[in-house]
């Protein structure tokens, strides 16, 4: 735990203006970010959209209670108009014809924002979401490094190597950001005695300091850009599509300069593709497939359907019927209305010490993007700078210098059939307990990570964020609550609290061994552990790991009470 604060800088405050109150820590840097302009700029953001938010949110458990009685997800009646309907998004900027490869990385560390920019891809996704642990630090260094990087003047200077030097090459990739979502709280922003919607101080801080420079430079004339995350109706699209009209006005631009992507990581989303199109329609950047939190989704959709559990997690991939379903459902929906359909994250990364290793891995994700462009995906994710070569080979050897599907109309022949049966329909393969192993092991040793601030670690050779981490923990927890029969070896056993007491326990003492008694001791592991236990046998399953852990990082100066959000 930090120490109180002793110097002059710190206890410095901010100037805010009526109403709100920034009880993160004080720093001359942040307080260049925190200006009493941009804080009046997110506080009418904050006024003008917190009752549609917690409208939204309150339909979202409405919704959640009638699956729990047994309704399935479906397509809603009352805009098949919509879904039918003849029109066509606003024209694609031509600053981002091309996607084919789009990297992302946390806003914070510095050097990754640099190296992410300066990676070959042609889009950088910087996360305030699933890769960033939200701390104030991180957040708040995070906006100064995307200030600096839209300017042109970020630059960093890396001790641990010598003091090399990184800044901008000439050419960059173009910026997207990610806020964060709709149901996170931002504990150190309070507005009018609230803690703020944390994605409109991600997106208005951004917005406030960049959107001038963005325009003029990265975004020729349109801009800024960004991905938004977790959405489960149009309703919600229609929140960001006022707050972008909003931003629009306050900043004196033209309607429909900002642009957004938005994922389609949530089961309910999938149903309201078109419609959540339709809302963005003069603001949209079509849509990407975010596979990892559809799959969270799939199984928090479905928590109180026992004829619905996933097989082991390591199962779970896009050939399976209702992911394959999905991913062409979102080409077909996106050209139709004349955006780009993008692909997802395989998670495989660079395995350094293991040739061999490195290129089966490598050969795994060259399948993956070769599937998506086959199906008629614009673009692609990838994680790590590594892979961007081969995915680059991939993705233009197959569009052959055209920058993108679009208007060749690309989308499987299933597509126009899919059904809401394809869509859900179970997942096949074994459940086992060394999935219910893995799935601890991985999910206690991230969750100790995100406690340290870090939310994207490499675990086991593959990219671990909070999108994978969940469905860790809500797998887990789907098996216990219906009492899942796994496979041990060949011997049959029944997923209960006492067995994934036992295996926790043997799984720490793995981790231990693994990281080391002193990395162990130092890092948040028991702490983890425990938390990722409880949650795993909760009654209720908990929506969002990183909501019920998030007091946690919460860090008020002065010092407060531990917050109880
Ligand atoms: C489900 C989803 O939402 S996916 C999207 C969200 N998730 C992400 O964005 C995860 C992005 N990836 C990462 O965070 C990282 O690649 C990790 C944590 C998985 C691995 O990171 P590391 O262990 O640091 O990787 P590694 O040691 O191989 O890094 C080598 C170099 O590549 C750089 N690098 C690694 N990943 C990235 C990245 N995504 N962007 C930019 N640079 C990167 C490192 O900064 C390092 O640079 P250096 O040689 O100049 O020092
Ligand atoms: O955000 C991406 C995902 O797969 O989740
Ligand atoms: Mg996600």
């Amino acid at each position: 735990m930090p120490s109180m604060p002793t110097t002059a800088a710190a206890m410095a405050s901010y100037d805010t203006p009526e109403g709100v109150d920034i009880r993160g820590r004080y720093d001359p840097e942040f307080a260049a970010i925190l200006t009493r302009d941009a804080l009046s700029f997110v506080a009418g953001l904050q006024r003008e959209f917190r009752g549609a938010v917690r409208h939204a949110m309150e339909r979202r458990r409405e919704t959640q209670r009638r699956y729990d009685a047994g309704e399935l997800p479906r397509f809603d009646p009352a805009t098949k108009f919509v879904r039918e309907g003849d029109w066509t998004c606003a024209p694609v900027p031509p600053a981002i014809a091309d996607r084919t490869v789009e990297i992302t990385s946390p806003v914070d560390p510095r050097k990754m924002v640099i190296n992410a920019l300066n990676s070959g891809a042609k889009v950088f996704m910087a996360d305030f979401e699933d890769a960033l642990a939200p701390t104030w630090e991180n957040l708040m260094r995070g906006q100064v490094n995307l200030r600096d990087a839209v300017a042109g003047t970020i630059s960093f200077r890396d001790t641990a190597r010598g003091g090399r030097v990184y800044k901008l090459d000439e050419r960059t990739a173009k910026l997207f950001v990610r806020p964060r979502g709709w149901h996170l709280p931002e504990a150190h922003v309070f507005i009018d005695g609230e803690p703020a919607i944390g994605c409109l101080v991600d997106f208005g801080l951004y917005f406030f300091h960049s959107h001038a420079a963005f325009r003029a430079g990265q975004g020729s004339g349109f801009g800024p850009f960004f991905y938004l995350p977790k959405m489960e109706h149009s309703r919600e699209a229609r929140i960001w599509n006022g707050v972008f009209e909003r931003a629009e006005r306050v900043a004196g631009i033209e309607r429909g300069s900002i642009r957004a992507t938005v994922l389609v990581e949530t089961l309910p989303a999938v149903f309201q593709m078109d419609e959540i199109l339709h809302e963005l329609r003069d603001h949209s950047a079509g849509l990407n497939c975010g596979r990892w939190d559809y799959i969270f989704s799939y199984v928090k959709t479905f928590r109180a359907h026992p004829d619905r559990l996933l097989p082991d997690r390591a199962l779970v991939g896009m050939a399976q019927h209702f992911m394959r379903s999905y991913s062409h459902l979102l080409i077909r929906t996106c050209h139709r209305r004349q955006v780009h359909a993008m692909g997802g994250m395989a998670a495989q990364i660079p395995i350094k010490d293991d040739a061999a290793a490195n290129e089966a891995a490598l050969e795994l994700v060259r399948k993956d993007k070769l599937r998506e462009v086959r199906a008629g995906h614009d673009g692609t994710w990838a994680a790590h700078p590594g892979l961007i070569p081969a995915i680059r080979e991939v993705f233009e050897g197959h569009l052959g210098g055209k920058p993108n599907q679009i208007n060749a109309a690309a989308a499987p022949a299933d597509a126009a059939t899919i059904t809401e049966e394809d869509l859900i329909q179970p997942p096949r393969g074994a459940r086992t307990v060394e999935g219910l192993r893995l799935n601890t092991r991985v999910g206690v040793q991230y969750l100790a990570a995100w406690l340290g601030g870090s939310g994207s670690v490499p675990l086991y050779n593959l990219m671990e964020d909070a999108a994978t981490a969940e469905i860790s923990r809500v797998q887990n927890w789907q098996w216990l609550r219906h009492g899942a029969t796994l496979d041990a070896g060949g011997v049959a056993v029944r997923a209960t609290p006492e067995l994934l007491a036992r295996v926790m326990e043997e799984e720490m003492a793995r981790v231990r061994a693994e990281v080391g008694a002193e990395r162990f001791r130092r890092g948040r592991y028991a702490e983890a552990g425990k938390i990722f236990s409880r949650q795993c046998v909760a009654p209720e399953l908990d929506d969002f790991l990183t909501l019920d852990a998030y007091g946690l990082i919460v860090v008020h100066h002065p010092r407060a009470p531990a917050s109880k959000l």
